[in-house]
């Protein structure tokens, strides 16, 4: 099992006894895409990039909302992306097993179809507005 070396807190198997407890793990699991998963840390650089462009571009409530859909979208497919990755990797171990490949093959194709949708959405959003500004 994957632990943290300076980590001497008694490991914990049994449910979380609080929210509060709850909203820890789930921020040690945010901690390990943004440290271990260097596609989650390319995704957050585009979103700030493209964030950037919307606030100056002025964009409309409609094509913010479009824009966090998109976003949440490509972070949702990397999310489970990197949980299939790390199961797959806990069962069949560092040896080729057609299933495995099969599943983390499955697993990239979702990343990449939110991706694509994500470039559809900025290019819907901002080419209209770049090609304003070049007339
Ligand atoms: N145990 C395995 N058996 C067969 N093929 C595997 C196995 N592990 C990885 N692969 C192949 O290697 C590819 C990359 O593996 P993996 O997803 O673990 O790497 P990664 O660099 O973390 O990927 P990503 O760029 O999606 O983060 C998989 O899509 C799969 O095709």
């Amino acid at each position: 099992m994957l632990m943290d070396s300076k980590d001497n807190r008694k490991p914990q198997l049994d449910k979380n006894k609080s929210f509060l407890q709850s909203v820890g793990h789930a921020l040690e699991g945010i901690k390990r895409l943004l440290l271990e998963e260097r596609n989650f840390r390319i995704d957050l650089v585009v979103a700030i990039i493209v964030l950037t462009f919307a606030i100056v571009m002025k964009i409309s409530i409609n094509e913010w909302l479009w824009l966090f859909a998109a976003f949440f979208s490509v972070i949702g497919s990397e999310v489970l992306n990197t949980v299939v990755e790390n199961v797959v990797d806990l069962i069949v171990g560092h040896h080729f097993d057609a299933l495995a490949k099969r599943a983390k093959d499955v697993a990239a194709g979702g990343v990449l179809l939110s991706a694509l949708f994500a470039v559809i959405i900025g290019m819907l959003i901002f080419v209209p507005r770049f090609i304003a500004l070049l007339n």
